[in-house]
């Protein structure tokens, strides 16, 4: 089992969300504010809807951190949920048939798409709030409080995470061949989150079309981490594979459907000779051991393994399932035809999501980094990283 770990608890109205992230080391430098700065990055994004303009996500230490540093025990968090004052008659109390108040009464037009029907079948539940308020994706704000912590770890060994939107609703954004150097400082800069204006203004005019109708949209964003030694994961075993476990805790994103790995599906239509990428010698390399590859189709992975490479993760969201032109369903309740539940809803968040992918990719890269360098204190995993590195530059050259 991975040294490090996380857990949440919470419902989307609930008072709070928390998060318990237990085996980072000692001395990880940590404030409250590096995890607020990526809370607020998560809510960012053209297409969402109300609900983002009433929270403002705020972390609270309650343990394992003091002045400023991690000290190697777990580390518990606490982020209020602005809306619970709105809700917490609704939450508190049993829902009431015939209330005049919508969110009073029982959730029992399941939305197709969500986890309503399958929950309240499952856990055999009469209001699907009891289901929905724990499937939102609420939650992944405490998954990115978490990871915010392993992304400070892996800064202390220059690992840099972003992301940027490629796809949505049918519109193309056009990657550059050349990422920015700083790859969030130039998405961020933008409402969708893209490197393409261009595509961006129809985007955006998609969005503002697609809620007037009542729909909703998905898209495809892109996460590339640089900075990472050949070598974390393993060819060994299937679940010490570092593509299946990035696969994995993509796919666990609500509404991720897709994942690929560097060129991913297209790998399947082209030769080997389009696809593999050549190596060659490239002293001055030492996260590589002193190598190079030609290309980067891989996306930075092979046998399961960093190759030292960036890393490159396409992530695939589908359309948001709360419409508000509703689909056909049924009523739980009187077991017949219905119009399913529609208060508000995102239309897209498909640039949320991509820092969702970033905090994932973060987890999955900061247990290999432990599994790899171990160490309950940063001074011992740097000393563990530095002889690594010394041991595969001699490798070659
Ligand atoms: C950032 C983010 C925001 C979301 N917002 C909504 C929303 O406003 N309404 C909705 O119905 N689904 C929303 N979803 C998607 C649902 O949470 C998801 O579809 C649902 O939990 C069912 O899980 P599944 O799609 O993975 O099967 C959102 C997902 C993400 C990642
Ligand atoms: C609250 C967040 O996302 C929510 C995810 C979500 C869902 O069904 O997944 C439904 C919406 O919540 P509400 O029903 O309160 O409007 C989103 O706003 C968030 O990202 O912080």
């Amino acid at each position: 089992m991975s040294q490090l770990r996380f857990t949440t608890a919470g419902e989307s109205h609930g008072p709070a969300l928390v998060s318990v992230l237990e085996g980072m080391p000692a001395g990880v430098p940590l404030l409250a504010e590096h995890v607020d700065a990526e809370l607020a990055r998560r809510q960012q994004g053209y297409g969402r809807g109300r609900r983002m303009q009433i929270e403002k996500d705020h972390v609270e230490f309650l343990s394992g951190v003091r002045a400023g540093e991690t000290v190697g025990s777990p580390i518990a968090m606490l982020i209020r949920n602005n809306d619970w004052k709105n809700w917490q008659d609704v939450m508190d109390a049993a829902p009431r048939e015939g209330d005049p108040d919508p969110r009073r009464r029982a959730v029992t037009r399941v939305r197709p798409g969500h986890a309503d029907l399958t929950g309240v079948l499952k856990y055999d539940r009469a209001d699907a709030r009891d289901i929905l308020e724990r499937a939102s994706a609420r939650e992944t704000t405490a998954r990115v409080a978490a990871a915010a912590i392993c992304r400070r770890l892996l800064a202390e060994f220059d690992v840099r995470i972003g992301s940027h939107l490629v796809h949505l609703g049918g519109i193309d954004a056009a990657r550059p061949d050349t990422l920015p150097e700083d790859l969030n400082a130039a998405a961020d800069a933008s409402p969708l989150r893209t490197l393409d204006a261009s595509a961006e203004a129809r985007m955006i005019t998609l969005i503002d079309e697609t809620k007037r109708a009542g729909n909703t949209l998905g898209g495809i964003c892109e996460v590339v981490v640089d900075g990472l030694p050949v070598g974390l994961g393993s060819h060994v075993s299937w679940d010490r594979k570092l593509d299946g476990r990035l696969g994995q805790a993509m796919l666990s994103i609500p509404a991720v459907k897709g994942v690929e790995i560097g060129l991913g599906f297209e790998t399947s239509r082209r030769t080997g000779a389009d696809v593999h990428d050549e190596i060659e010698l490239a002293p001055g390399r030492p996260l590589t051991g002193h190598t190079r590859r030609r290309t980067n189709r891989a996306g930075g992975l092979e046998g399961g393994m960093t190759t030292g490479e960036p890393l490159v993760v396409r992530v695939a969201m589908k359309p948001i399932s709360t419409l508000m032109r509703p689909l056909e369903t049924i009523d739980v309740a009187k077991s017949e035809p219905a119009s399913a539940a529609a208060e508000r809803s995102d239309v897209t968040a498909v640039p949320a999501m991509g820092v969702i992918a970033e905090a994932m990719a973060a987890f999955v890269l900061a247990q290999a980094f432990l599994e790899k360098f171990g160490g309950d204190s940063l001074g011992e995993m740097r000393r563990n990283y530095d002889g690594y590195l010394t041991r595969v530059g001699e490798r070659i050259g």
